[in-house]
């Protein structure tokens, strides 16, 4: 028979990577990574060198297309796979990263005109700068009755595309005015390669409030925010809105020539990144909790029922697998926080000695944390390095370190941070439960459960489950390598639904990671005291995290 393969192109926070999959069974051919060349914009903008605020993260939308130039072709090249055998392309991408395009789809940061303001720019996921507009929305919302605030845990998160467009709106009204419409990145690479102009149902359910039976938020909800957003749903955020696994269109002749693909190949609607890992787990049905553990870790669920339940972040019908309620919650920061101490607190003589044992310095932390007892460092530590996604919707909590004195070493304090990111997966295991949503067993993806072993078993440990691990080292590029062969669909040699499609390509590892029951009993202990301190911190115990932040900010 002959092979058909599809290509999915992961884009992460700090690179992209395209990934060439055998149709059949899921076989990985080929991959390949482009790191963008201007990354996570934060200090200050590329060209004029203008300082960004606190909280900013921007990205350049030319290193997405690198990504489709470089990473593509070279897939194709180093498998020596026909082009003509290569029928869906499917797309996922971190999200809500967002930006404003003019009449004809250009980002205003392309232009000469609006270069120099931030405001034109794409706002990364983790671009944290509108919490102000969150908090007001929150305020409204609550206030109003509105019935959306209910799915998405009783709060909109900074993160998402409202308040983002309201912050434009408040600090750049000439970016607003000159925006012909705000789209999420994943669908802009989308029309950047087929030429249609569709929002996906996915990251239009989790990240712009919107549902598939009542639209977006009301014009008198969006009009009691700014009168001058009253038409946003219409203007600025319109467009056909389809569901996963549908095919946004086939692939323009330029973009063919530039990827090295046939023109009309079929491109799947977008994705969002960790909604693309589900199935590629191979869970398409309810009562598993898919973590997708990278720079931060997303937790998502499928239930046959939808519930309310405070602090996750979202639930969308059809939102991860046609016909199920999908949930959403997460970490804002857990990998993230082990590379800020990697790179900004680790003292220089463990860099040498990783060096000098031919180890990154991840590996030497790992295997010198691994010879400690749980409890045995008497530390202890909130995961808020990034603010607090779930169960809180709190960016403006950050990071705190308990129980340092003169003899705790690098290492402990690095099984700290594990240990507080293994608690904070914990509570929202928790927040599913506690509202009814039975989570019966775990899966983990992602780069975290690939690289290290120590925090796997951690993970087990403190949530007392047993964690199955995906196969597959780039699980998002392997979902959305299914969802294009969706979009191909059966009678090109892709498949008819996801279902189908996962039942063949999604692999798990056959080891597993099993609680150890002595570690368990310590850790229910110190869970206690996070719990306690989860309380003081981010439920209005102390004021002081907050206060820290305003005298900051006032400068
Ligand atoms: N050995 C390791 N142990 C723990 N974290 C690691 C290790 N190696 C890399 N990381 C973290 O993994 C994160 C990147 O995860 P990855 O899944 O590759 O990317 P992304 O989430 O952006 O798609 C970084 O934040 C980095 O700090
Ligand atoms: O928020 C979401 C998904 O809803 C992610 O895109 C975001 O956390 C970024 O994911 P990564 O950690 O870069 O994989």
């Amino acid at each position: 028979m002959k092979r058909r393969y599809s290509i999915g192109i992961d884009f992460g926070t700090e690179s992209g990577r395209a990934l060439l999959v055998d149709l059949t069974n899921g076989e990985e051919v080929a991959t390949h990574v482009t790191v963008y060349s201007h990354g996570v914009i934060g200090e200050k903008l590329p060209g004029s060198g203008q300082k960004l605020g606190t909280d900013w993260a921007l990205q350049h939308p030319g290193d997405y297309m690198e990504v489709l130039r470089r990473s593509v072709s070279e897939v194709l090249r180093t498998a020596s796979v026909n082009m003509e055998d290569v029928v869906g392309i499917g797309v996922d991408f971190t999200a809500c990263t967002m930006m404003p395009l003019d009449s004809t789809g250009t980002p205003l940061c392309l232009k000469a005109e609006w270069r120099e303001d931030p405001h034109s720019w794409v706002k990364l996921w983790k671009h944290h700068a509108a919490q102000t507009e969150a908090n007001r929305m929150n305020e409204i919302a609550k206030a109003r009755g509105e019935t959306f605030l209910p799915r998405y845990g009783g709060k909109v998160s900074s993160e998402w595309m409202i308040p983002k467009i309201w912050q434009i709106l408040n600090e750049a009204p000439h970016i607003y005015e000159a925006a012909d419409m705000f789209m999420e990145a994943a669908d802009w690479i989308v029309m950047q390669m087929t030429g249609e102009q569709i929002r996906n149902s996915c990251a239009a359910g989790y990240k712009a409030l919107w549902n598939k039976r009542e639209g977006y938020p009301s014009r008198g909800f969006l009009q009691s925010l700014d009168p001058a957003m009253a038409d946003l749903a219409e203007t600025k955020l319109r467009g056909t809105i389809a569901p996963l696994g549908s095919k946004a269109g086939g692939l323009s002749w330029e973009m063919a020539g530039v990827m090295g693909l046939c023109p009309g190949t079929a491109v799947a609607v977008g994705n969002i990144d960790a909604h693309a890992m589900v199935p590629a787990c191979g869970v398409v049905t309810p009562g598993k909790l898919v973590m997708a553990m990278g720079t931060s870790t997303c937790h998502l669920m499928l239930s046959d029922k939808e519930v309310h339940a405070e602090g996750i972040s979202g639930v969308v019908e059809d939102g991860i697998v046609a016909g199920l309620y999908g949930y959403e919650a997460g970490q804002a920061a857990v990998g993230d926080i082990f590379a800020w101490y990697v790179d900004h607190a680790v003292p220089a003589y463990i860099k040498q000695a990783a060096t000098e044992a031919g180890i990154t310095v991840y590996e030497w932390l790992e295997r010198e944390a691994s010879a400690y007892l749980p409890g045995q460092s008497g530390l202890i530590a909130l995961d808020w390095w990034n603010g607090n996604r779930s169960v809180l919707a709190d960016a403006d909590l950050s990071g705190l370190l308990l129980g340092c004195t003169l003899q705790t070493k690098p290492e402990e304090i690095y099984r700290a941070l594990i240990e507080a990111t293994a608690f904070g997966t914990r509570k929202i295991i928790e927040a599913f439960t506690d509202s009814g949503i039975d989570v019966d067993e775990l899966y983990a993806c992602g780069g975290l459960p690939q690289r290290n072993r120590l925090l796997m078993q951690i993970y087990a440990d403190v949530t007392g489950r047993e964690i199955k691990i995906a196969d597959s080292v780039q699980t998002a590029a392997l979902g959305a390598a299914m969802f294009g062969a969706v979009a191909a669909g059966s009678e090109e040699g892709g498949y008819d639904s996801i279902v189908d499609a996962a039942a063949k390509m999604a692999q798990l590892r056959k080891e597993t990671f099993k609680p150890n029951p002595a570690h368990a009993a310590i850790y229910d202990e110190l869970y206690k005291q996070y719990s306690e301190l989860q309380d003081i911190f981010g439920r209005g115990g102390s004021q002081v995290m907050k206060k820290l932040k305003e005298i900051k900010v006032k400068g």
